[in-house]
């Protein structure tokens, strides 16, 4: 390897000699005479060693080496004397120089001693650069990244240690016991015990607030840091900030969807938590709460997250149909077992079979569906209308209801042991205006579900239109809510929905009460019924659509109403 090399003496010949020997090695070699003209030379150019001669002409070697070391801590200077003596070695040695050799200065040794210096530069260079680089990463790392001695002693520390942990020079060269006073201590048992039993200690997430500073979430690492043989020397201790991290992860635990329903209030939390029991026995379940607040979606949730996914899912209103309808819709009938029943046909509790049957507005069926019912749940059979024989059918039953039927039992229209044999267990769900914090939520579902529905590109609703979400009352819950959104859509031609685009019905109710009669009353009831089945020319859908309610609801209505559906 070629090195350049600076030569001081104030011997011609010694100068001239040790040129032609290290040249013969391929080195580049400059002399200088004096000690001015050396400081000049190494202030203009770079060398990778030095021999200087200890007695210059009016000056000293080791006046060069202190002024040269200084500047340039890493070039070994070799000092060459012809008046060899102990202190002036020493001194030599003291001051930084490499070597000390004494004259004459034989090829070999010349040649020996520059390869050895060489070699030491080298190893020095590689130090160094290995140092800038472990300084650029601690620098660098988000971490805080301290290290130890083996008798835990503060050896080094990055900038985030000063930030995260408090860490100051003050602690340099001191006990880590010491700072961790100041803390939860986590980390020093950590570090004892990777010291004591020479492993890497990892201790998740724990809760540690330095001095006056946030409580914050932690995570931390431990590995000892050994010699080649083996010996603990010490560790390093990286300590990781997951406080963001770990608020976003309990936010997320928030659920704001579970399956198909939206929401993620309290009310809502305790819902998907009692479904999530729910969903994998085969108990049955009374779904209970105001209409159009979920039901039937808390019926597919319960069927669709639960072992029998892969079987049907038959959902029977039970308000729509007859009792001879319902009775043979549910049971299934044989040929022959009334007019028209011109062959054997299975009801939807045998289609049900390995699946779920939902049967909703089960407070609406007659005393004898009652009676049958109860048999199904007790014996786990149905029998056939006009057939006796008992067929096994193994259905998970989830019933839904609007109505209090503790009420109806109360009245005596609903049989208390089949209120009880449905209600093993009884999810009731909160009208919108208990959770009014999910309507943003709500909102923004709907506004995906119809910008992809209607290929539209609305972006949110007015802060007006936000205002009127939050006051409104919600008779019609989030059924409601999805009509008046679908409504605003086909209106609205801004990407801003406004409160013009919305139902005159839900702006209208929107009034403060006391300027205007409840949506409750009676009256305003009928009246708005009224007109709706006048405006829609009789047809109850487009009537129930004008109303934000569904079918089934307008037909509840009328009848507690007492309006007539006839011309
Ligand atoms: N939490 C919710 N998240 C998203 N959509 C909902 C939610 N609750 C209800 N909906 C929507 O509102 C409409 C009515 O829901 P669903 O039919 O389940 O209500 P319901 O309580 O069974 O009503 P009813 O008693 O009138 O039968 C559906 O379109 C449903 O998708």
């Amino acid at each position: 390897m070629s090195a350049r090399i600076l030569v001081i003496d104030d011997e011609e010949s010694l100068r001239f000699t040790f040129a032609a020997f290290l040249g013969e090695e391929g080195h580049r070699v400059v002399t200088a005479a004096t000690l001015d003209e050396a400081l000049e030379l190494t202030g203009r150019e770079s060398f990778d060693l030095v021999f200087s001669d200890i007695f210059l002409a009016g000056a000293s070697g080791v006046d060069f080496l202190r002024r040269f070391h200084a500047d340039y801590p890493a070039v070994p200077v070799v000092l060459v004397t012809g008046f060899p003596a102990l202190d002036t070695a020493t001194e030599a040695l003291r001051l930084g120089a490499y070597d000390y050799i004494a004259k004459p200065v034989t090829q070999q040794t010349l040649l020996r001693v520059t390869r050895m210096a060489l070699r030491f530069k080298d190893i020095q260079d590689e130090k160094r650069r290995v140092q800038a680089h472990i300084e650029a990463v601690f620098r660098g790392v988000k971490d805080a990244v301290v290290t130890v001695d083996r008798e835990l002693r503060v050896v080094q520390f990055n900038a985030a240690a000063t930030t995260l942990c408090e860490f100051s020079p003050l602690h340099l060269g001191r006990e880590f016991a010491e700072k961790a006073k100041g803390c939860s201590g986590v980390c020093l048992d950590a570090l004892r015990r990777a010291m004591d039993e020479q492993t890497d200690v990892e201790i998740p997430r724990f809760e540690c607030r330095c001095g006056e500073g946030p409580t914050r979430i932690f995570t931390l690492n431990i590995a000892p840091l050994c010699q080649a043989d083996g010996e603990g020397i010490g560790a390093v201790m990286v300590v990781r900030d997951e406080t963001r991290l770990h608020q976003l992860e309990c936010r997320l635990d928030e659920r704001g969807r579970f399956h198909r329903l939206v929401g993620s209030s309290p009310p809502m939390q305790a819902l998907y938590d009692l479904l999530e029991k729910l969903a994998p026995v085969p108990t049955t379940v009374l779904v209970t709460g105001e209409s159009g607040t979920g039901k039937e979606l808390v019926a597919e949730a319960l069927h669709h997250m639960g072992p029998r996914k892969a079987g049907p899912l038959i959902k029977v209103n039970c308000a729509a149909l007859s009792e001879n309808l319902l009775e043979s819709e549910l049971f299934g009938h044989v040929r022959g077992a009334f007019t028209g029943a011109v062959k054997d046909s299975p009801g939807r509790f045998e289609k049900a079979r390995g699946g779920t049957i939902f049967l909703d507005e089960i407070g609406d069926i007659s005393p004898r569906m009652q009676v049958r019912l109860l048999r199904v749940l007790q014996e786990k059979t149905i029998e056939r209308v006009g057939d006796s024989r008992p067929i096994p059918v193994d259905v998970r039953v989830i019933a839904a209801t609007h109505q209090n039927l503790t009420e109806k039992i109360r009245r005596g229209e609903f049989r208390e042991d089949l209120f009880f044999r449905l209600k093993v267990v009884n999810v009731i769900m909160p009208p919108l205006r208990d959770r009014r914090a999910d309507l943003p939520l709500l909102v923004s579902h709907f506004i995906a579900a119809f910008n992809k529905k209607f290929d539209r590109r609305v972006r949110g609703v007015a802060p007006a239109v936000e205002r009127l979400f939050m006051t409104y009352p919600w008779p019609g819950n989030v059924r409601e809510l999805e009509h008046a959104m679908e409504h605003a859509f086909i209106l609205c031609r801004s990407s801003f929905i406004d409160v013009a685009d919305l139902p005159p019905e839900l702006t209208a109710q929107a009034i403060p009460a006391e300027k205007t009669k409840s949506p409750a009353d009676p009256d305003t009831l009928a009246q708005a019924i009224t007109a709706a089945l006048t405006q829609a020319g009789g047809n109850k859908a487009k009537a129930a659509r004008l109303l934000n309610i569904s079918r089934r609801t307008l037909y509840r209505k009328l009848d507690e109403l007492g309006i007539s559906l006839d011309p």
